[in-house]
């Protein structure tokens, strides 16, 4: 895998590969913005556990290469993990991004990656790591819920979050509202966010975020949706 490398206008395009594991429209949004040049960027591959993914037939509708590994086929995590990188490696991405990824990812392919593999969350980590984060939140009487973005570490969502998107909980939301609210603010964060990361102003460094050199003190608030949906 490509090391960390600054941005040069006049080198390669910022290569991107995508895990997903289901619907794919955050990759959908990262394959418009990067065919409306809104992200200069090229996705390189998309690749899946599940062979059913529709994120796998959203690549191959887009032209990019797409490939779904069944961890049936290998006798542990870490065989899963190794093809699957070496996959990955083989596309010579500057970015991986988990997008509706839903396998735990071993703790070995993830160091060696560290600052070049990013995951979006649906909650405002560090709330509500894990899975069903909407209908948690809902239980814990939330007024505000929304997505994150963080590097990935072996630590299960618990990386350090280099954005978030904010919207309000409204009475009578149930988890299919809240995150479909959520949902359509995940798709402009992570285009921000990956357009940062694309253009090498956003940077891991020594387990802190840095923007254009500078250490955030808090994650950047990006693509919040205030108004009542
Ligand atoms: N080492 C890491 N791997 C992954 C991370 C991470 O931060 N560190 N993020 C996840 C994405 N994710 C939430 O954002 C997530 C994915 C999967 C699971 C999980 O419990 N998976 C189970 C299977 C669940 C299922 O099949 O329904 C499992 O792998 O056993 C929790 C959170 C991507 N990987
Ligand atoms: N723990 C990971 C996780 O839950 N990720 C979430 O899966 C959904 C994928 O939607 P998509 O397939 O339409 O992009 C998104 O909401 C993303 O935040």
């Amino acid at each position: 895998m490509a090391a960390p490398r600054a941005p040069d206008p006049a080198a390669r395009p910022y290569r991107i590969a995508v895990l997903a594991s289901g619907r794919g429209s955050n990759l959908q949004a990262l394959i418009d913005a990067a065919a409306s040049q809104a992200l200069p960027a090229t996705l390189v591959g998309v690749f899946s556990d599940r062979a059913d993914a529709l994120a796998l037939e959203r690549a191959r509708g887009a032209g990019i290469p797409a490939l779904a590994l069944d961890p049936g086929a290998f006798p542990s995590r870490a065989a899963f993990d190794l093809e699957l990188f070496a996959q990955i490696d083989a596309a010579a991405p500057d970015l991986v991004v988990c997008a509706g990824y839903m396998r735990l990812l071993g703790a070995a392919p993830v160091e060696a990656r560290a600052g070049r593999l990013v995951n979006i969350h649906p909650s405002l980590l560090p709330a509500f790591k894990g899975l069903r984060t909407h209908r948690r939140a809902l239980e814990a009487g939330a007024r505000e819920h929304g997505a994150s973005i963080h590097f990935v570490t072996a630590d299960l969502d618990g990386g350090p979050v280099v954005s978030q998107a904010r919207v309000p909980v409204l009475a009578g939301d149930d988890a299919a509202t809240l995150g479909t609210r959520v949902l359509a603010r995940e798709h402009p964060l992570l285009v921000e966010t990956v357009r940062l990361l694309a253009a090498g102003r956003v940077v891991l460094h020594e387990r802190r975020i840095h923007l254009d050199g500078r250490a955030l003190a808090a994650p950047l608030q990006l693509a919040s949706n205030n108004r009542f949906a």
